[in-house]
This record gives structure tokens, sequence and C-alpha cells, in this order.
């Protein structure tokens, strides 16, 4: 039943009796009569079902209001796509070339600014010339929008208000035409002037107040803008315009203009209602008349336009915007075949999210994350965000890159907003304050959906964040709002001392279980569970029995020093925490260590040893197992340094920079013996030391290539083997 009730916009599955008709109806499919008792109404508004004839089930048909009676109706049934492709096969065309001028014909000159426009676009080259057909095309359609709105609100009669409404195009390679028809409004001969003669609208002005600022030079400025029915000029040296109002007594008129200044209004016999406009192609513009390329042009940019449009009998844009309809009435079949329509994508959309907003802007959308990995070019930053932009079923951009944030580029879809204009220029995108508005409320939506997707479907997400992870670190590098952050930051999930290898727990988690006075959030950069569970820092604080999570990645630690904090906790690395606690080293407590003098004069000594390396030297109280430790200020940001622009820095610079704190354990074997050492064999001890220092720049993950802490092994051994 739901597919036979709905009509242009106004879509539901509810269906209830219309209690306001208490005439009798005409059905045309049964050609019987009907009362208001076996008609129902869909939202009150104009679309009906005829009971008598919706038991066939085989057409859709809608209440005609001025007519009190029902007509089979046409346009794309949403539920119903295979009833669209059933028309896709018959011939249908409206066209034909019956009308002829009758009466004078007026001459009348286009108004200055007009004639400027239609200078630059008719000289112009313009990469994207076949953005006149969806100009055309949309035109023919708001038409037919404004039509079937009139005659569903209006109470004046209007003629010829039982024909389906329809665009048609058909090409003429013999007569160098292509030709747009519509059952729209049309145009009276006051309308015709008032509307084809003078600039008024959003589009072209823009355009030419966009051309002042570059200083007249339109190349790099025209495509950038739809510059509506004048675009026509673009590829063609005359256009005609038949059209005939659906006023009552309107009559038909001719209007043709080879656009260099002038046009003629002449009256014309068999002038269908509504409009036709013919393009006399330009020499150069052939292609246009070439019916596959006009195919493709419409499926480009018109495969969702609301009304059915027709290329030389046949229908092309069967692909329904799903995005309008009720979620719940899209099945994941018609999201999978959509998604590959508009991701250009071979595999299957694991999240969909089918989102509508009213306020505050009008948001209809349909977004997809992928299943499959991200593919190299998606990764780049450089890579077009892959959403597109609509606006009432029109595309206006194929990738808008100011739609989404950066970070989720590689989401898929479509967004379509009434409250933007058509003609939005690629600049004005940029700009302008509804884009900005719907990139905020689509952001945000779609963190929290992932935040739902993560506890509603827990093993599929963990699969996504493995291959898309990246971009939400992203997200939180590249953002500037700390909000912002927190929330993408909720999305991310690390493995922690206290759970077993494999497991993860979110930030938010992490600060549930904290301890009572615990304030930060603690964190360790390793390249693997068992390298973090060894690291030197990680003892240090092992013995307070705090949690702390693992990070492996190798931007995780970038990413969690720029969140700084979350949810009013710092961000700690344990290293950073290692440098910042006091810990008094108690010399009597073990008796196998250093003295407290032992342990000065190996520091003194290894101060000399290791002068222009070492910042700092001193005993630790943190280490058990290890002999020495190495801290910088800021481990993180140190190591991306080293990672990334060490090799530019001179030897002798960089621990000038980094500025090491060299930590020796006085409880340790081997500095109890280096202690030794230092006095019965200093060559060896020296061996020892400047050898501990590079292992610990290692372990700290400060070398940029840790072959370089090889160099003086080998010496070393073949010294400590000397007497063996
Ligand atoms: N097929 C048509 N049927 C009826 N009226 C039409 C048709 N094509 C154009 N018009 C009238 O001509 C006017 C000018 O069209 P044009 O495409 O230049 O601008 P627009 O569509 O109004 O605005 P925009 O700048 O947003 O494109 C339209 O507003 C409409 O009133």
């Amino acid at each position: 039943m739901n597919s036979l009730c709905r009509v242009g916009r106004s879509y539901s599955a509810s269906i209830r009796t219309l209690p306001f008709l208490k005439r009798s109806s005409r059905c045309f499919q049964r050609r019987e009569k009907t009362t208001c008792n076996s008609i129902k109404i869909l939202e009150a508004k104009s679309a009906v079902l005829c009971t008598l004839c919706s038991r066939t089930k085989s057409v859709g048909y809608e209440w005609n209001p001025m007519r009190a009676c029902i007509r089979p109706y046409s346009t794309t049934t949403a539920a119903e796509p295979e009833s669209a492709s059933e028309t896709s096969a018959e011939y249908h065309c409206i066209i034909d070339d019956k009308e002829t001028p009758s009466g004078p014909e007026d001459s009348h000159e286009f108004q200055a600014e007009t004639k400027m426009l239609l200078d630059i676009v008719a000289k112009s080259l313009y990469s994207e010339k076949e953005v006149f057909i969806r100009e055309l095309v949309s035109n023919a359609n708001d038409a037919i929008e404004k039509f079937r709105y009139l005659s569903t609100t209006e109470a004046s009669a209007f003629t010829d208000v039982d024909r389906p409404l329809e665009i048609h195009l058909a090409v003429n390679k013999d007569a160098k035409t292509l030709t747009f028809q519509d059952t729209g409004i049309g145009m009276t001969r006051e309308e015709l002037v008032a509307n084809l003669g003078v600039i008024a609208h959003s589009g072209s002005k823009a355009f030419l107040a966009e051309l002042k600022n570059s200083k007249g030079d339109p190349s790099g400025i025209i495509g950038q803008f739809g510059v509506g029915f004048y675009s026509a000029f673009m590829v063609a040296d005359k256009v005609t315009v038949y059209t005939r109002s659906v006023k009552p007594d309107s009559k038909g008129y001719i209007w043709t203009s080879d656009g260099a200044g002038s046009y003629s209004i002449q009256e014309g016999e068999h002038v269908h209602s509504g409009t036709k406009v013919v393009l006399h192609l330009k020499p150069d513009c052939m292609e246009f008349c070439d019916e596959d390329r006009v195919k493709g042009i419409l499926k480009k940019y018109s495969n969702f336009v609301g009304s059915p449009i027709f290329l030389s009998g046949k229908r092309v844009n069967t692909i329904q915007p799903l995005w309008l309809m009720d979620p719940k009435e899209v099945t994941p079949e018609m999201h999978e075949e959509f998604y590959r329509f508009v991701g250009y994508s071979y595999d299957r959309p694991r999240f969909t999210l089918h989102y509508r907003a009213d306020a505050p802007i009008n948001v209809r959308c349909i977004l997809y994350f992928p299943e499959g990995k991200p593919g190299l070019f998606e990764l780049s930053r450089d890579a077009d965000i892959g959403v597109a932009l609509y606006c009432r079923k029109v595309l206006i951009k194929h990738r808008a890159e100011s739609l989404l944030p950066k970070w989720l580029r590689f989401v898929k879809g479509v967004v379509d907003s009434e409250d933007i204009p058509l003609n939005l220029s690629r600049e004005l995108l940029q700009d302008s304050a509804q884009i900005s508005k719907i990139r905020t409320v689509l952001s945000n939506r779609v963190i929290r959906f992932l935040q739902d997707r993560a506890r509603k479907e827990k093993e599929s997400y963990e699969e996504f964040l493995r291959n898309y992870g990246v971009f939400f670190k992203e997200g939180i590098l590249t953002s500037q709002d700390q909000m912002e952050k927190e929330e993408l930051s909720r999305l991310l999930h690390y493995e922690s001392s206290q759970l077993p290898q494999g497991e993860k727990v979110t930030l938010a988690e992490y600060c549930s279980r904290m301890k009572p006075g615990q304030r930060d959030i603690y964190y360790l950069a390793a390249p693997s569970r068992q390298l973090a569970e060894s690291s030197p820092y990680y003892e240090a604080l092992k013995d307070r029995d705090v949690e702390v999570l693992f990070c492996y990645e190798p931007y995780d630690e970038l990413v969690l020093v720029q969140l700084r904090e979350f949810d009013k906790k710092y961000l700690t690395s344990v290293e950073k925490q290692m440098r910042q606690e006091k810990k008094t080293v108690d010399y009597d407590a073990d008796s196998s260590g250093l003295s407290k003098s032992d342990a000065d004069e190996l520091v003194a000594w290894t101060k000399k040893i290791l002068s222009g390396k070492a910042h700092t030297v001193q005993m630790t109280a943190f280490l058990d197992a290890h002999p020495c430790v190495l801290t910088v200020e800021e481990m993180a940001s140190a190591r991306h340094f080293v990672r990334t622009q060490f090799s530019q820095v001179p030897e002798e610079d960089r621990y000038r920079l980094l500025q090491p704190r060299f930590e020796l354990n006085p409880r340790h074997s081997i500095i109890v013996k280096l202690n030794k050492l230092r006095t019965s064999d200093p060559e060896l001890a020296e061996l020892v030391v400047r050898q501990l220092f590079s292992n610990s720049m290692v372990a700290a993950g400060l070398v940029e290539d840790p072959r370089n802490a090889l160099v003086h092994m080998n010496d070393l051994l073949a010294k400590a083997l000397e007497k063996h």
C-alpha cells in the first residue's frame, strides 16, 4: 500500500480517510466513479489512494483537489523501485514540434547586467559547461514543484491539471538541438519578460559580484557558479523557449534569443502548458546532442530529482533519494546499493547514519562508514571529503569539502539541505554560515553515533577502530576545541596494565575506576605490551598499583599530549610522573648497594665521562630491576622531534637540545660493580657507562636509529673479555 501513496516530498506510511471529500470522484484507472468513502488520503495533502484501484497495485494515484478526481501518480515511488525500472523500459515522450508562431514579433533589449552576464558566459572558456543541464533541469523541476504546490493550495482552477508532471529531454543530431520540456507552471508574457530578461536571481548576482572582485577575469571563477537559465548560452548560439502558463486563458509564447543583447517574444499556437527550451548548439558543443553524454550528465547531477526525467522517451532518474525517506523504510539492501553508488565503493557500509534535523538548520543525510580498510589516498590529508551536497535532491557539489571536518574524509554519503541556495559557489561554500552550521551539527552527530556503535556493536566497532582510529587521532591533533577533542577521544580504546593483553578500555572507563584522590590518567607509549611492561618507567609506577594505559601506535602519545585533559583529569605520561615525583634514596636500607659517599663519587665521575651528553646525573630510588634510566622534559614531543627532525641536527647539538637526565640505581649490581671498576679498570668502566647511557637513550625512544647504540659495543666486549 505504501508504494502507492507518495506525492512530491510528503511521504508517510499512515493513510487515513479524507474526511472533507463529500463529492464523488472519478477513478482514472477503472473509469469508475468512486465516493469519499473509497478514498484515503496521506497527510491530508494531495496523495490519495483509490481503494478501487489499489487492489491492482499497479499504479499510484493521486488526488487532484482542483477537479476532485484521481489521476495516475507518476513520480518515482519510494518503496517501489521496480516500478521505476518498469517505467524506464517503456517509451514515453511528450516532446513534439507542433508549435507555430502567430502574431507579431516583439523585440526587447536585455537589461544591462544581463547583457554583461551573457557576454561573459558565451565567450568564456567554461571548464564545466555540462552544468547547464543541471541548471535547466532544476528550473524545470522548480516549475513542476510550483505547479504541484499551487494546485494543492490555491483555490483558483488551473488548466491542464491532469497531465503527468514530468521533465523530458530530447537530442537531435540532425537539427543540432537539445530540448528540455516540462509540464510545470509555465510563464505568461509578463513573466517571460521579468524572468528571462532581467537578472534578479541569487546565483547570477553572486557571479557578477565575484567577477568584480576578480577584476574582470572570469576564467578563475566561471564554472563555480550556476548562472541559471543563462548557462544555456554557454553551449547554444540560439535559445528558443516555448511556454504557456497554467493560469486560465493563458496564451502560448515563443521567446527567442541568440544571447547577443536582445530577445524577441511572439505568440504561438499549439504551445503545451509548461515550458520547452530548445538549445541550438554551438558547433563546438555537439557533444550535448549525444544521448549517452547527456544521460551521463543527468545521472551525475540530477539522478535524485523528484520529478521523473525522460531522455529520448526513456526514464533516466530511477535511483531514489533514500535520504529523504523514512529511515525505517530503507532496507539494508537499499543502503548497500546506494552506498556503492554514492561512494564509488565495492565494499559494504559497516555503519549507516540516516539522520534528519530541522533545527538549527534543515539537514537530511545518509552517512556511511565503510567496512573495508581506508585506501592510501584517503589516508592523505589532501584527499577530498567523500560526501556530496544536495539541495532539494539537486546536486550542488560532489565532494563538498567544507561540509564535514577533514578527519571525516573517509565517510561516504549525501547531505541535503533546503537551506542552502542552489547556486552557492565553491568559495561561498567555504565561508557560508549555513555550511558551517551543518558541519557542526554533523560532526557532533557523527561522534555521538560512533560512541553508540562502540557500546552497542563492540566487536564490529573494534575492527572499525583498527582501520579508522587514525582519523580520530588526526581530529584530536587538528581540532582547536577542547570539548570536541575530548568527545573524539571517547572513541579511542587502549590496552591497560590492569587488563589482560587484547582487552581495551576507554578514557571514560579508566576514569570511572580511578582511586580516590588520583588526579591523573597515566599512560605509557611503547612499541608493544612486552616492552611496556618491562619498561623502567612503568617499573617506577608499578609499586603504587595505579592503572596505566599502554599505547602502541606511533601517534598515540602525541594525541594524548595534545588532548592534555579528559573530564578534568590530567593526562600524564609515566615518564613525566617519574621525572616530577621526588623520592629520596635510602642508602642504609640495602647493605649490598652503594653507600652515600660512593654514590656521590660515582655521580661526579659519570658526569665527567658523559659531559656534553648527560645534562644531569643523579641516583634514583624508583628503579628495581633496571640499572639506570633516562628522562627528558616532554618525552613525547622529544621523541616526535627525534623521529622527524633529528637527522638535520648535528650530533653535538642533539644532547644540548634534549638535556637528558641520567639516573642510576644504587642498588643494582651493575652500578655497584661499575663503581668498583672505576678505580680498578677505568678504561672498561668508561666503556660500560657510555654503553649504559646509550642503552637508556634507546629505551627512552630518543635514538632515531638504534644501530648508533651499537657503535662502541664491540670495544666494550673486547675489553671485558680480555682477561678470559
Ligand atoms: N522551465 C521553467 N518554467 C517556468 N519558469 C522558468 C523556467 N525556467 C526559468 N524560469 C523562470 O525564470 C527565472 C530565472 O531562472 P534562472 O535559472 O536564471 O534563475 P533561478 O532559477 O530563479 O535562480 P537561481 O539563480 O537560483 O538559479 C526563474 O526564477 C523562473 O521564474
